[in-house]
């Protein structure tokens, strides 16, 4: 039977593993966040070995510590992972591997040998704290994030790595006695409290940090075509709209390019080919133009660019730059005849309709492709008129 003494201190490891299983159920949902498995699996086993040794009798503590140990090991180890896997660091395996191994080989050494809790505490935490902090200062060096939760999160997670290696200090500071002969002592409530707060806040953080990257990669695939990664026909005109109300962007010019005879293209070499073929040409509209500037795939395989401060005569330039970069990438329509693109180009220097120069852009696009395309037709500066 377990005392009242054991079931309250089961509280906490019964939150840690139930936040684990928290974690768990959230990677199942969304399969994304791999971090979020590996963090849950981490605190499972962390709270399964916190009640089982809440459990044991304490004459039997020293009988289980190389199991106990080992379930603890693996959970930091795992904890180590799901940090390392969110961050993109390595976890260093073989590093936590032969630490988890000195510890067990010491655990198992005192406990056979000769019994002190005060050891096996002191080496154990040691071990947790190495495991965890492992991966921390490469997360640190990497290139400083500006993103706040983020950084909380790792710099919480450091902290606790070197709060579980400095724990051992705290059985100094109450006296072996006091560990040994307590039913439940001091030095397990404290490791206990410390491990559910930072679960708890360990877990929220992953847990919003999980939600806002599965938002951003939302609105990311909710406005980018998924085979190039162009802005799609409406996240362009949200963009566009937007830069064009901006003060000091024109003049703005309006390219629209399409791959001529592209249907021949796919009928002759595939749809795998046609499909290297668009983007090879969302490559080269992207290296020849500036990052202010706006590139989307419209559908098919018609692009169209929006080009600020550029008059006219740049905007043909830049078309001209992609017409060239396209029949020089070595693709092939039919054999011994390059993919070429034909292109419209319209330019606006007044405050107006954007969606008048696009119209104007397209009409010219239709002339090239009449007159015999791979050619990039202009027209002279479109001025507003008013919309039907
Ligand atoms: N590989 C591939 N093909 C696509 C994709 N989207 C549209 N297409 C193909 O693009 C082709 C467009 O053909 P058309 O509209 O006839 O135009 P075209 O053959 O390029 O002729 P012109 O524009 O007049 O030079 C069709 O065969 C579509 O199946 C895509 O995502 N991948």
């Amino acid at each position: 039977m377990l005392s009242n003494n054991q079931l309250y201190v089961l509280v906490a490891p019964a939150c840690i593993t139930a936040l684990g299983g928290l974690l768990g159920l959230c990677w199942l949902i969304q399969r994304r966040s791999l971090f979020l498995l590996w963090t849950a699996c981490g605190l499972v086993l962390t709270g399964i070995g916190l009640s089982w040794q809440s459990i044991i009798p304490k004459a039997e503590l020293s009988r289980w510590a190389v199991y106990t140990g080992a379930i603890y090991l693996a959970g930091a180890w795992f904890c180590t992972l799901g940090v390392a896997h969110k961050f993109s660091v390595s976890a260093f395996p073989k590093t936590s591997a032969v630490v988890s191994a000195l510890v067990l080989a010491i655990l198992y050494q005192n406990s056979a040998v000769q019994d002190s809790i005060a050891v096996r505490t002191l080496w154990l935490n040691l071990g947790l704290g190495i495991i965890h902090f492992l991966p921390f200062p490469a997360i640190v060096r990497r290139p400083a994030s500006k993103d706040r939760l983020e950084r909380l999160l790792y710099w919480s997670y450091g902290l606790f790595a070197i709060y579980t290696m400095l724990r051992p200090a705290m059985v100094l500071v109450l006296g072996f006695t006091e560990l040994k002969d307590m039913t439940v002592s001091i030095y397990w409530l404290v490791t206990m409290l410390g491990s559910l707060l930072f679960s708890l806040l360990f877990s929220g953080l992953l847990l919003i940090v999980a939600m806002r990257d599965a938002t951003l990669v939302l609105r990311d695939e909710r406005n980018h075509d998924s085979l190039t990664g162009l802005l799609n026909r409406r996240a362009f005109w949200e963009a566009a709209e937007k830069l064009n109300q901006q003060p000091g962007v024109g003049p703005v010019s309006i390219l629209i390019g399409d791959i001529d005879h592209f249907k021949q293209v796919n009928d002759n070499w595939g749809h795998e080919y046609g499909d290297m073929v668009l983007k090879a040409v969302a490559r080269a509209m992207l290296e020849s133009v500036r990052s202010e500037d706006l590139v989307a795939r419209f559908g098919g395989e018609e692009f169209v660019l929006l080009l600020t401060r550029s008059d006219l005569e740049t905007a043909e330039q830049v078309a001209q730059r992609i017409r060239a970069k396209v029949s020089a990438s070595g693709y092939v329509q039919q054999p011994g005849q390059g993919v070429t693109m034909s292109f419209g180009v319209a330019s606006l220097a007044f405050d107006a309709n954007l969606r008048q120069v696009v119209s104007a852009a397209d009409r010219l696009l239709y002339q090239a492709k009449e007159s015999g395309r791979d050619q990039v037709a202009v027209e002279p500066l479109f001025a507003p008129v008013a919309m039907a």
